[in-house]
């Protein structure tokens, strides 16, 4: 008899007991046996350890158990949040607990006959994924009996998957290891009743093509820009981004070539905006519904040369002869080519040297490996006469590695880095840095269409980037225009072509309730008595934007039924100008986001943030929210006006940039410290006022944390202004802020984001791989900007400053007195 077929023969029950122990063995743990070709050995879990007499349990650890801590996600409701939980693997059981302390009363409980695959995913570095049926014969009835490529997975709705991530690679292997050799059903030597289809995946240099890949991602490859040379720097960044692509958009790798060709534009166009995938928004409202596992997954490479192998379907099975060797083969190539700069590897460089104002004193120290043996403290360390006295004398060297990598960005990555170049840790190789503000068509179009190909990666980046620059400039000249037709939301309203989101993922709350919230916080009056309108200032993704005059007060508190507090404002006089957002609530995608706006701004007053004055629906389907003023426009708006934007000087000048980067912190530094994340700071969410005043918009996204979840793991932004771990779906917390703020540092320094010139999908690999952008010229900055950039745009996110920290930062003793912002807001009169 085969094992599985053994093994649908032990009920559940057998297993999932957890009361008092069973007997133990009294005679050798050999001798404990099923009736099976291969003893299922030691039926007696360690769980029951505890329960045991010394004398038991002297017998009992003579049974291989292993535990550890490891990161816990599964497939259902909150399968968003990864979850530090106790793994404990004994014979008979796989079971998860909240604590290592007390082993009696596990949050999950696997019995191992149940588990029929384990495979590596890239969800999340060093995760596997295991699934178990529920069915005990499962198996032998969901045998596949296709031998041709199915790649639509199918999931089993008897089986469910969890998936544990590790913090280390060997970890990784240790567990799939002991638990393939554990799990009868997969180290059996039965025939196999459920075949698994695996596409290799790799690049074939002869025909400049990826192989193997879905049809999908093929495409999206194709017109990325990513390259066969990414590929074998980084195949599983490439995947990652691929698959965080796929999981946005909501394709299946199998989508047939026309609906691809659609989705790909579309959501290519889609990546440029802000990105909200998965779920939520925020604790401030309900959490949206999780999305399933991801469809195609990556287990195992097997091959040389990065070739991927793609696991289309599920179980994988994995004969007994492979055993602890075989698991090794199958995961040995994956190590090497997923041995991401960001691994949780110790941080590899101290957080003083500043890879934006190092010199050569301050060496790779940790570049073997070793982990800092100074932890960061953040005021010492940003007022570190150490790093004050780190040279300046990057610059040449700098300039050639920059060099080097603009001509072949992706070419030579530099294993080791010099703490000269991006001395952040791992790694972390130098990408180009030939910004521009939209790149609304595929690179490849934009590049026929703007501009002879030229062997130079640089210039063809540039002209690239010329032709984005002139695009960026028709929509907003587009948006300059008075009084425009509203648009629906769904339209391009800027970077052309761009939605806020593409995937709606399904809300928890249901649009009555949506709706009965949005009448608590607005005044269900028709406000155009209150108002007149005096022109259009913007527009948005979900609404157009009006400068008006306030007429008459606002309606009293009690007017109506759903009474708005707006005791916090500012007293309103007849006659103030104000910003008057309207919005069609039927063409919102997304109305909870909404909500969530105003709950945040609402609630969120502050010299820094953009004051909420009141909202009205005016009708079920007109909502105005009414906002102060901010005459200066975007931050945007002011880069792309400055006199010097375009000239071989940035934009702003370092005082000017070290006034508003202080001015946004505080706004940020006071939403984090109600533990909000704003998750979009870009300069198109910071407004100035005439009074040089800068605040913060734009709180659609936002987030709390609480002691419950002080971290988040939804993907949400805008790509080029994510923080690393948003792109590689690891957990989060307020630093991908601070790392949003010093790319908005970049953008005012050199009038983009890094990697706008590139397709977004190779700007998230860019982001995932390379990690600390690159500055276009850093030998003309001061050392304070360059080591206020290196504190914000540091990957390990524990050694990131936090935006209390920034604070205290030198560079921002440079900063202007704001009527020295008088320039840069002089376009708009
Ligand atoms: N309070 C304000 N004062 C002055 N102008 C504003 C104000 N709020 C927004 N604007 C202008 O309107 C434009 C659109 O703003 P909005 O917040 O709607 O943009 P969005 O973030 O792109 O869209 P959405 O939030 O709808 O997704 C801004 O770029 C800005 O120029």
């Amino acid at each position: 008899m085969s094992l599985s077929a053994a093994a649908n023969k032990i009920s559940d029950k057998d297993f999932q007991n957890i009361g008092p122990a069973p007997q133990p063995p009294t005679t050798s743990l050999n001798s404990v046996s099923y009736n099976q070709t291969r003893p299922i050995t030691n039926f007696v879990s360690n769980l029951d350890l505890n329960r045991r007499t010394p004398a038991q349990r002297s017998v009992s650890h003579t049974m291989k158990r292993k535990s550890g801590w490891i990161s816990y996600k599964d497939d259902g409701l909150l399968s968003f949040l990864w979850q530090k939980r106790f793994l404990v693997l004994s014979d008979s059981y796989l079971a998860l607990y909240k604590t290592d302390k007390n082993l009696e009363d596990p949050a999950l409980l696997i019995s191992l006959t149940s588990i029929v695959s384990v495979s590596r995913t890239q969800l999340k570095h060093n995760c596997f994924e295991i699934i178990r049926s529920n069915e005990r014969n499962s198996l032998s009835s969901s045998s596949s009996s296709g031998s041709a490529l199915n790649l639509s997975p199918s999931f089993d709705s008897n089986k469910k998957a969890i998936y544990i991530a590790t913090k280390t690679e060997y970890e990784l292997h240790d567990w799939l290891d002991s638990i393939f050799a554990k799990c009868p059903l997969l180290s059996g030597v039965s025939s196999p009743t459920n075949f698994t289809h695996k596409v290799h995946v790799g690049f074939d240099p002869e025909t400049g093509s990826f192989v193997g890949m879905p049809t999908n991602w093929e495409k999206l490859l194709k017109h990325s820009r990513i390259t066969g040379e990414d590929w074998n720097n980084d195949s599983a960044a490439v995947i990652q981004v691929l698959q965080f692509y796929q999981e946005y958009n909501g394709i299946s790798p199998t989508s047939n070539n026309s609906d691809t060709a659609k989705s790909n534009n579309s959501s290519v166009n889609s990546l440029h905006h802000n990105i909200n995938t998965k779920a939520s928004t925020s604790e401030l409202l309900p959490q949206r519904s999780a999305p399933s596992p991801p469809n195609t997954r990556t287990p195992s490479s097997s091959s040389k040369n990065k070739l991927h192998t793609i696991d289309t379907r599920t179980p994988v099975h994995h004969p007994i002869s492979s055993g602890k060797k075989a698991t090794q083969q199958l995961y040995s190539r994956q190590q090497t080519s997923n041995q991401s700069p960001t691994n949780n590897a110790p941080p590899k460089v101290m957080m003083h040297q500043s890879p934006y104002g190092s010199d050569n004193s301050t060496t790779q120290k940790t570049s073997q490996g070793s982990t800092p043996t100074n932890a960061y403290r953040p005021h010492h360390n940003l007022s570190n006469p150490y790093v004050k006295a780190q040279g300046s004398a990057s610059s040449s060297s700098l300039h050639h590695q920059q060099q080097r990598t603009m001509n072949a960005p992706q070419a030579q990555l530099p294993t080791v880095m010099s703490a000269k170049s991006f001395g952040n840790s791992n790694n972390q190789s130098l990408g180009t840095l030939q910004p521009r503000r939209a790149a609304p068509k595929p690179p490849t179009v934009a590049l026929k269409q703007q501009a002879p190909q030229t062997s130079n990666t640089y210039n063809n980046a540039s002209s690239v980037a010329a032709a984005a620059m002139a695009m960026r400039k028709d929509n907003h000249t587009q948006q300059q225009f008075k009084e425009l037709p509203p648009k629906v939301p769904a339209e391009p309203s800027k970077d052309a072509g761009i939605t806020k989101q593409k995937k709606q993922s399904k809300p928890l709350m249901s649009n009555a309730e949506i709706m009965l919230r949005l009448k608590s916080v607005t005044f269900n009056t028709d406000p155009t008595p209150y108002f007149k309108m005096i022109e259009k200032a913007g527009q948005g993704a979900s609404g157009s934007v009006y400068l008006a005059e306030r007429l008459e007060s606002p309606p009293s508190e009690y007017q109506n039924d759903h009474v708005v507090s707006i005791e916090n404002n500012e007293p309103q006089a007849i006659g103030d100008k104000v910003a008057i957002k309207q919005m069609i609530l039927s063409k919102q995608p997304r109305k909870e986001l909404i909500v969530n706006e105003i709950l945040v701004m609402k609630n969120s007053r502050h010299k820094n943030i953009v004051n909420f004055l009141e909202a009205y629906l005016k009708t079920e389907d007109d909502l105005w929210v009414v906002m102060e003023f901010m005459e200066g426009g975007s931050l945007t708006d002011i880069i792309e006006n400055s006199p010097t934007n375009g000239s071989n000087h940035s934009p702003l000048t370092e005082p000017q940039i070290a006034y508003i980067v202080r001015e946004t912190c505080q706004g940020l530094k006071f939403l984090h410290d109600k533990h909000i994340i704003h998750r979009d700071i870009k300069s198109d969410n910071v407004l100035l006022d005439t009074r040089a005043r800068v605040k913060i918009t734009d709180f659609g996204f936002c987030a709390k944390l609480t002691d419950k979840r002080s971290k988040r793991a939804t993907m949400v932004g805008t790509p080029y202004w994510m923080a690393p771990e948003v792109v590689k779906q690891r957990e989060y917390d307020e630093k991908v802020d601070v790392w949003s703020l010093g790319i908005m540092t970049i953008e005012m320094l050199e009038g983009e984001p890094p990697y706008l010139n590139e397709d977004p999908l190779k700007a998230l690999y860019l982001i995932a791989t390379n990690g600390t952008p690159k500055l276009k010229n850093p030998e003309t900055l001061s050392l304070e900007i360059k080591r206020f950039l290196s504190v914000c745009l540091c990957v390990d996110v524990r050694y990131r400053a936090s935006t209390e920290e920034l604070l205290h930062h030198t560079f921002f003793d440079m900063a202007c007195k704001p009527s020295d912002l008088t320039q840069l807001l002089e376009w708009k009169e």
